[in-house]
């Protein structure tokens, strides 16, 4: 498979050999010096291309995909007010997109146990959810994008709960989503449910960025002949 990697950064370079270890070409390594590359005969070389970039700049990349009618799995966080334009067009053009604040599988199954832990907490009312994330310091949003989702499934299941604040709260109508930024942490989240006899914790620690390049590598080879919007849940089959 021929892949255009838009954003050669910690994330592409940790893409790029995962995806020549299972035998994948690059055809381009696109960074913000190089974005002439992102022109629509640069991109249609690539059978798929990969976005890992800024939350400036990921909108007005997918777009470019979509005019080369390429397909393309992002990953970039930070820039969601966009996402439902993105989906339309996505449909209205006929193509191939797949978003993920996540692509490591261990965080696709820590979703699956975070709403079914949100979906047992919602009639306990003496328990306080909160949540903690942290990275690196060179991470340029907060929350995370990983923050985000799993806040928005604490949020569905709990209708007590009107919102996420990138705070400690003790507002009982707000979910606390706490930031930090240590190095070298690639990510960490972790979900507290505290109660005055006890706590419940999930915690999902990255140990390094391998798991995130894997599944979008594992995304990308998904998505490579289909057309429509699609998720990790789709990949995985969860
Ligand atoms: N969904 C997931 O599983 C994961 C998502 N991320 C997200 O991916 C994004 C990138 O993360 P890192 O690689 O750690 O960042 P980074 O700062 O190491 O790399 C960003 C890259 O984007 C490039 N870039 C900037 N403007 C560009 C443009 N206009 N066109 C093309 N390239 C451009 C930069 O030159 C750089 O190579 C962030 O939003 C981060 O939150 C990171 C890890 C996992
Ligand atoms: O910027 C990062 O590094 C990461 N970003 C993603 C996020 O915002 O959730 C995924 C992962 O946690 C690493």
């Amino acid at each position: 498979m021929k892949i255009a990697l838009i954003g050669y950064g910690k994330m592409g370079k940790a893409i790029e050999a995962i995806a020549q270890g299972r035998g994948h070409e690059i055809v381009h390594r696109i960074d913000i010096n190089s974005s002439h590359l992102l022109e629509k005969e640069q991109l249609q070389q690539a059978d798929v291309a990969i976005e890992f970039t800024t939350p400036e700049t990921a909108y007005h990349n997918i777009l470019k995909c979509f005019a080369a009618n390429v397909p393309v799995v992002c990953g970039t966080t930070g820039w969601l007010e966009k996402l439902p334009e993105v989906k339309a067009q996505c449909l209205e053009q006929h193509q191939a997109f797949l978003y993920a604040s996540n692509f490591s599988v261990g965080v696709n199954i820590f979703f699956e146990l975070n709403r079914r832990l949100a979906e047992l907490m919602a009639t306990q009312s003496d328990y306080r959810s909160s949540m903690v994330e942290i990275h690196h310091t060179q991470k340029k949003d907060a929350p995370s994008g990983t923050a985000i989702t799993l806040a928005e499934q604490i949020l569905e299941k709990q209708p007590a709960k009107t919102g996420w604040v990138n705070e400690a709260t003790t507002d009982p109508t707000k979910l606390g989503i706490v930031s930090e930024r240590v190095d070298p942490a690639p990510g960490t989240h972790i979900i507290q449910y505290d109660s005055p006899i006890d706590s419940i914790t999930i915690t999902h620690t990255a140990h390094s960025r391998e798991g995130f390049a894997a599944g979008a590598v594992t995304a990308a080879e998904w998505l490579k002949d289909k057309k429509g919007i699609f998720s990790m849940k789709d990949v995985l089959s969860l």
